[in-house]
C-alpha cells in the first residue's frame, strides 16, 4: 500500500495563540488527572503508531533515507514500548509515596507525610530533526502518563515526518493534543504563550533562545542538546571490537545521532592497529561501498550537508578512512580523520554526522585532559581500557551517560534516565523518569486536631525553657568533632557491641540468630 503523506503546512501563525489557549482549557479541565482517560490517550497513541507505521517508514526515508530497519528500531518499536511500558506501570509511578523515617523525624510521623504526584499543565514539545517521530513522541509518552495537556512543535527539516506526527496526535483528544508546524517563526509564536514546562530537543544554540525566553516567564525548560562526546582506547583494549561498535555509533543515521562519538583519543601506539581494524570494519559493513548501501541514511540536507563538508575542508589532518562525498544525494561517507592538534576543526566542532576524528596521545593522563578542555560536560562518553582504566575516565571526567566497551548502549533502551549534564542538557526522561519529568512532586501533610496540645510550643507568646526541652528530644548530637573526624562515643560502642560488630539492624539480627543457634546446639549435645 502506498502511503500517503500529506504536503508539508505550517500552522498559520494567528492560530497559535488559539492552539495554545485549548490546550490550557483542556487542562483546567480536569479531565486529565484521571487515570483512565490517560491510560486511553496513550493506548490510542500505540494504535496510532501501529496504524501509521507505513506513513512513518516513508516520511523518514522521504527526510533522511532512514533505513526500514533503523526506522523500526529506533523510531516505530521504540515508541510502542515506550507506550506500553508506561501503560504497565504509570498507575504505580502516579501513587502517592508515604513519607516516612528518617526522613520525617518521629516527632512528625502523626502529619500522614506524604508526595502527591501532580501533573504540571500545559507543556511545549519542541523536537528535532535526527529522529523527529521518537525525539518528539518519546517525551510526549511521559506527558500524557503525567496528565498533562501538550502542544508538539516537529522539526520542519523532515517535513514529511512532521505531518504524519499530525496525523498520528489527531487520534487523541484534540483540544488535549495539538501540533503546531513551522520553523523559526512559527517556535517564536509559541514561545509568546505561557508554557507550565518546555521540553527541548536540538541544538546549544536555538536552547540558549528558548531557555533566555522561556526565563522571562520563569517557566521550567528540559534541555537535550548535543555535545563533543570522546571515545576513549588504551593499550588495553580489544581493537576490533572497538573499532566495529564505534563505526556502528557513526553510521546510525548517518552519524546524525548526539550521542555519538565526536573524537576518538588512543594510545599513539596502537594507532595504526586502530586505523586498520576501522577499515575492516568499514569493509564488512559496507562491501559494495557505504554509498551503494541501502542500509546508510542521508544527511538531512544541504545545509547541513555543507556544514559537514566544511568541517572536512578545514581539517589540517589526514583521511584514513572513507573521505567520499555527493552532493546530488547528501550523501557523506562514513570518514575518520587522524589529526594532530586540539584546535582543528574536527576536535572543536559537534560532526552530527559520520565523521569523526582520532587524535593520538601518549597516555590517559593526556587523554583526560584533552576530552576535558574539548568539553568539559558532554552527552556521552565512551571507553574502552581495562576495567581500572574505565573506571578512572568514569571518575575524572563526566558526562550525561557513559557506555564502557561499547557505543551508546547506555542509551539504547527505552527504559533507563536519559539526559545530559551542564551545558550538554538539563534534566532527565525515559522510563520513570519520563513520568517524572512532567510531574509536579507536591509534598502533603495533615495535621489532626488532636496534636494541638503536643504543638502548642510553636505558639507565641514564645517560651524557650519548653524548646529547650523540645531540642533535648529532636535536635541529634553530632557524631564528628570540629575538624569534620568522626568520634566514637558511647552510642557506637554500645550499637557495636549490641550489633555484634555490624551497625546495621539487619545484620545484627542474623548474627544474634547464629549465636542463639550455636548456643541451642551446643547446648542440646551437651545435655545429650
Ligand atoms: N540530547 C539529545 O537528546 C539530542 C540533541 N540533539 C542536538 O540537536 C542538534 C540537531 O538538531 P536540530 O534539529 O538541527 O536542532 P535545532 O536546534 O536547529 O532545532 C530544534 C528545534 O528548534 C527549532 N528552531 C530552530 N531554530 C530556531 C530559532 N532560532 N528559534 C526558535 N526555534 C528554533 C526548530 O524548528 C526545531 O524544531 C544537534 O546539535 C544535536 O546534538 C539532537 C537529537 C537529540
Ligand atoms: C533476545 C534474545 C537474545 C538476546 C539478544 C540481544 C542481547 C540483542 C541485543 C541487541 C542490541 C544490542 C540492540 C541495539 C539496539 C540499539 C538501539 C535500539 C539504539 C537506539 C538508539 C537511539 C534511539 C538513539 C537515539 C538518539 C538520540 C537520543 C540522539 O540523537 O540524541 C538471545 C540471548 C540471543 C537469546 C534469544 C533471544
Amino acid at each position: 500500500m502506498a502511503a500517503d503523506i500529506p504536503a508539508f503546512e505550517a500552522t498559520a501563525l494567528e492560530a497559535i495563540p488559539q492552539i495554545a489557549s485549548t490546550a490550557r482549557g483542556a487542562f483546567r479541565t480536569h479531565r486529565t488527572k484521571n487515570m483512565q482517560w490517560r491510560q486511553v490517550q496513550l493506548r490510542k497513541l500505540y494504535w496510532a503508531i501501529e496504524d501509521y507505521t507505513p506513513q512513518i517508514l516513508a516520511a523518514l526515508k522521504q527526510d533522511l533515507r532512514k533505513s526500514d530497519f533503523e526506522a523500526t528500531l529506533m523510531e516505530i518499536d521504540w515508541l510502542k514500548k515506550d507506550c506500553l511500558f508506561m501503560l504497565d506501570n504509570m498507575e504505580r509511578y502516579a501513587k502517592d509515596e508515604k513519607l516516612r523515617a528518617p526522613e520525617v523525624p518521629w516527632t512528625f510521623s502523626f502529619m500522614n507525610f506524604r508526595t502527591r504526584k501532580e501533573p504540571m499543565g500545559t507543556v511545549l514539545i519542541i523536537g528535532p530533526y535526527n529522529f523527529p517521530v521518537q525525539l518528539l513522541l518519546a517525551p510526549f509518552v511521559g506527558a500524557i502518563a503525567a496528565g498533562c495537556t501538550a502542544v508538539l512543535k516537529p522539526s520542519e527539516l523532515t517535513p514529511a515526518s512532521a505531518m504524519v506526527v499530525n496525523l498520528i496526535i489527531s487520534r487523541l483528544d484534540p483540544t488535549a493534543f495539538q501540533v503546531v508546524n513551522g520553523g523559526i517563526a512559527e517556535t517564536n509564536a509559541l514561545m509568546e504563550e505561557k508554557w507550565d514546562k518546555i521540553f527541548f530537543t536540538g541544538s546549544t544554540t536555538v536552547g540558549t533562545i528558548i531557555t533566555k525566553k522561556a526565563a522571562e516567564t520563569l517557566t521550567p525548560v528540559v534541555l537535550e542538546l548535543g555535545g563533543r562526546n570522546p571515545a576513549f582506547i588504551t593499550k588495553n583494549a580489544n581493537l576490533a571490537l572497538a573499532a566495529r561498535r564505534l563505526l556502528w555509533g557513526k553510521t546510525v543515521n548517518s552519524g546524525q545521532v548526539c550521542l555519538s562519538q565526536n573524537y576518538v583519543l588512543i594510545d599513539k601506539d596502537i594507532v595504526q592497529p586502530f586505523i586498520e581494524a576501522l577499515n575492516k570494519a568499514y569493509k564488512g559493513m559496507f562491501p559494495n561501498g557505504a554509498k551503494a548501501s541501502p542500509d546508510l541514511a542521508r544527511i538531512v540536507n544541504q545545509r547541513h550537508f555543507h556544514r559537514i563538508k566544511k568541517m572536512l575542508d578545514e581539517t589540517d589532518g589526514k583521511i584514513v578512512m572513507g573521505g567520499g562525498m555527493d552532493e546530488s544525494e547528501n550523501f557523506i561517507e562514513p570518514t575518520a580523520v587522524l589529526v594532530s592538534s586540539v584546535k582543528d576543526s574536527m576536535m572543536q566542532e559537534e560532526s552530527f554526522g559520520p565523521i569523526f576524528s582520532i587524535y593520538p596521545v601518549n597516555s590517559l593522563d593526556e587523554a583526560l585532559n584533552v576530552a576535558n578542555l574539548v568539553h568539559r560536560t558532554p552527552l556521552s562518553l565512551f571507553s574502552f581500557g581495562s576495567k581500572a582504566e574505565n573506571q578512572r575516565v568514569l571518575n575524572e571526567m563526566t558526562s550525561g551517560g557513559a557506555t564502557l566497551n561499547d557505543a551508546f548502549s547506555h542509551a539504547s533502551i527505552n527504559t533507563v534516565p536519559f539526559g545530559g549534564v551542564g551545558d550538554s542538557g538539563w534534566g532527565a526522561y525515559h522510563g520513570k523518569a519520563s513520568f517524572d519529568c512532567f510531574s509536579h512532586f507536591r509534598t502533603i501533610s495533615e495535621t489532626p486536631a488532636w496534636a494541638e496540645k503536643l504543638m502548642a510550643v510553636r505558639y507565641m507568646p514564645f517560651d524557650m525553657g519548653k524548646l529547650r526541652i523540645m531540642s533535648k528530644l529532636t535536635v541529634k548530637k553530632p557524631n564528628f568533632d570540629r575538624s569534620g573526624k568522626v568520634v566514637k562515643g558511647v552510642g557506637y560502642w554500645a550499637s557495636l557491641v549490641c550489633g555484634l560488630g555490624g551497625k546495621s539492624a539487619k545484620g545484627a539480627f542474623v548474627r544474634w540468630a547464629v549465636v542463639f543457634l550455636a548456643h541451642y546446639i551446643y547446648t542440646n549435645r551437651y545435655q545429650n
